[in-house]
């Protein structure tokens, strides 16, 4: 058998390292980041043996590798312990700087380097992008003193950031860090801010400084500039080579304030994040905030009132590495019988039974801003497809689900996500995780309405509602007002592109806010834009508007009254349900002339004529036909064997099955998602 493997970020190594330990599947795949289809190998996880010592995991006593001693938790001051995240923009090299760290204190040997250990979802790895926030601790000797540095890494993607927002409120203290080549950028400042407003002590790292266009001096004035950190605060690193990572960890023991929890004081957590183990239940993350854990203590969840037996806790080095107990001030995971995720809410305080506290802040809950619908390709595929679903929100509590149902699509789901890459990432991981095949609707922003209606007002207990179904939008005669939500977005970018930016923007009916220079070259844009006009498709064009310099990062700005209506699109004049969507006023008919466009390109011929058309109400907008078209599969068989005219058959009859049918029409299945894609000249 031939392979060809074409190396996509984090897949290539481990494929070759374990190649006899592998179940090799192929699927075509589309790379997000360089957009071309490649063949993916996917491989089966290996579970990485820990190398650590764990001469007796269950005791009270934990051995490092660095320094091969063996020490006492019981007895371990709280002032020696550091709690830190690693936040960045995308790609700046957090995961990097990870592994390295680990690999610097003996929590992975050397031979792992340039796998991503921090990154274990099969989607992180494809994708070669962080989705879910994970802890390792660490201990290392500085000064002829151990000292235990709890660290979390985070995912850089906006879609994401609450994974940060989450991850920062177990820490004391961040290390920032910034491309030595590419500077500040969108999620940077956002990241900048969500630690500066914890309170957070922040440590600048410039990365990649071994790039032959670094230039960490350009990039240590913009945070100067920008955050108000003094130059000699940044240190300069290549997380690829190891320079000065050393100095990274004497940093964060010197920088760094220990967390200020006494053991003494009644036992209190803050579970920082969840997932769901198939055979031991709910695994919760928590940072300790008082007290201690013990092996088998009753304790309390203070959001559902219900008690759990600890049945295993220990430390997270990344493996899970059982203890006894845990202490005030450290961080670790603990098992106690949870059956599922929503039992270990994110920012829920866990206390001890016997000694009730007053609950932590917690968070504010993730909030969905796209939503969509999710059928399975064939209805008899439902209950495999709702065990999926349940399974894949076990693990990934931010994405909300509501049944629903449509005459066309038959019995599914409505789905909330926090943005578009969770949204396909949701998808990648149902498809690769659960071979599900599904049927996914536009993807559409939750619109307001405040209707005047009495019925409806009536029917739905209230006067203003939220629409996250374009079939559930009501007519206009029925609504005083229809509301869209709002974002603030910051674009970072070179000024030779500002021009082209701003055109994007203004088409996008986003409204400039803001312009500042953060050096000679690079300027801070902030706009306030409706949510809709940037959630499918506006990364993407921003990036390729500026050759890739420019970055994106967005935060929630409340809604605005808005003109908006519901376009369907017809085949035939049958609609596609897939397809509705809610659309400005002003943009009706550039929409739908787009779409329609794109329906006739994406669609291929048949044996009849096809009218594809773009409707608001009964009133039709925008029309293009695809021509009828004879396809005859059998005149290739000139040979007249008839196992060759069969296998034609068969394999026809298999691409059938990739189909989605309106009426008559023969419609590929990925051919709506890249109908959805906008592209602005
Ligand atoms: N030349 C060079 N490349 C680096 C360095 N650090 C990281 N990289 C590369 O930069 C790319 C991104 O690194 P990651 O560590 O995955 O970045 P990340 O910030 O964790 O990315 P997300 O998790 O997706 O936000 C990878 O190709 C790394 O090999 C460095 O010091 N020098």
């Amino acid at each position: 058998m031939q392979l060809s493997l074409i190396k996509h970020q984090g897949c290539a190594t481990p494929f070759l390292r374990h190649l006899l330990d592998f179940r090799v599947y192929q699927t075509r795949q589309r790379s997000q980041s360089c957009n071309i289809a490649c063949t993916v190998i996917r491989h089966r996880w290996m579970k990485r043996a820990p190398v650590f010592c764990t001469h007796n995991t269950t005791n009270k006593m934990i051995s490092t590798q660095a320094d091969k001693e063996s020490i006492d938790m019981s007895k371990f001051p709280v002032e020696r312990i550091r709690n830190f995240s690693i936040i960045a923009h995308i790609d700046h090299g957090k995961s990097t700087l990870a592994d390295r760290l680990l690999e610097l204190t003996g929590a992975i040997t050397t031979t792992d380097k340039n796998k991503q250990v921090l990154d274990k979802l099969q989607v992180e790895r494809e994708r070669g992008i962080t989705v879910k926030a994970q802890t390792a601790s660490l201990f290392y000797k500085y000064q002829g003193q151990t000292y235990l540095l709890n660290l979390i890494d985070t995912p850089g993607h906006v879609d994401f950031s609450y994974e940060v927002s989450r991850s920062i409120s177990a820490c004391q203290g961040v290390l920032l860090i910034v491309d030595a080549n590419q500077g500040i950028q969108a999620q940077t400042v956002a990241n900048f801010y969500l630690a500066f407003e914890a309170q957070l002590t922040i440590i600048p790292v410039i990365n990649k400084i071994d790039l032959k266009n670094a230039d960490p001096e350009r990039v240590e004035k913009q945070i100067e500039k920008v955050f108000d950190i003094p130059t000699e605060e940044c240190i300069r690193i290549s997380a690829k080579l190891g320079t000065n990572v050393e100095q990274v960890l004497q940093e964060v023991v010197k920088r760094l304030p220990p967390p200020t929890f006494k053991k003494e004081d009644p036992f209190k957590a803050l579970v920082f994040d969840s997932n769901f183990d198939h055979y031991r239940g709910v695994v919760a993350n928590i940072a300790l905030f008082g007290g201690y854990l013990s092996k088998g203590d009753r304790i309390i969840s203070a959001y559902l009132g219900k008690s759990y037996e600890v049945n295993e806790l220990g430390l997270l080095r990344p493996d899970e590495h059982p203890t006894d107990r845990l202490y005030a001030g450290q961080v670790g995971y603990v098992i106690a019988g949870m059956k599922e995720v929503k039992e270990a809410q994110i920012g829920d305080t866990l206390y001890h039974q016997k000694h009730p506290v007053e609950a932590l802040p917690g968070f504010k809950p993730a909030k969905a801003m796209v939503f969509a619908g999710m059928y399975p390709m064939d209805q008899s595929d439902y209950s495999a497809l709702r065990s999926a679903v349940e399974k894949l929100t076990l693990n990934d509590s931010s994405v909300t689900v509501q049944r629903d149902s449509s005459l066309a699509l038959g019995a599914g789901w409505r789905l909330g996500f926090l943005g578009l890459l969770h949204m396909e990432v949701f998808n990648q991981r149902l498809e690769q995780e659960y071979n599900a095949s599904v049927i996914v609707t536009a993807p559409t922003v939750p619109y307001k309405a405040i209707l005047s209606s009495a019925k409806l007002i009536k029917e739905h207990g209230k006067e203003e509602i939220t629409i996250v179904n374009p079939a559930q939008f009501p007519d206009r005669s029925l609504v005083k007002e229809y509301l869209e939500p709002m974002v603030m977005g910051t674009i970072i970018t070179p000024d030779d592109y500002i021009g082209k930016i701003m055109s994007i923007c203004l088409n996008r009916r986003a409204v400039q806010k803001n312009m500042v220079y953060i050096d000679d070259h690079r300027v801070m844009m902030k706009y306030l834009f409706p949510l809709n006009e940037i959630v499918v498709d506006f990364y993407d064009l921003l990036k390729s508007m500026s050759s890739g310099y420019a970055s994106f990062d967005y935060e929630d700005a409340g809604y605005q009254a808005a003109h908006v209506i519901k376009m369907d699109i017809l085949l035939n004049g049958k609609p596609v349900e897939e397809l509705t969507t809610i659309v400005h006023k002003d943009r009706a008919y550039s929409a739908g002339k787009a779409m329609c466009e794109r329906l006739q390109d994406a669609i291929p011929r048949q044996m009849f004529e096809i009218a594809v058309q773009a409707a608001i109400g009964s009133k039709v907008i925008a029309r293009e036909t695809i021509k009828a078209y004879k396809k005859n599969v059998l005149a290739k068989c000139y040979g007249g064997d008839i196992t060759r005219k069969m296998k034609l058959l068969k394999k026809q009859a298999e691409g059938k099955k990739k189909m989605r049918y309106v009426g008559t029409v023969q419609v590929p299945k990925d051919a709506f998602i890249n109908v959805l894609k906008r592209k602005d000249k």
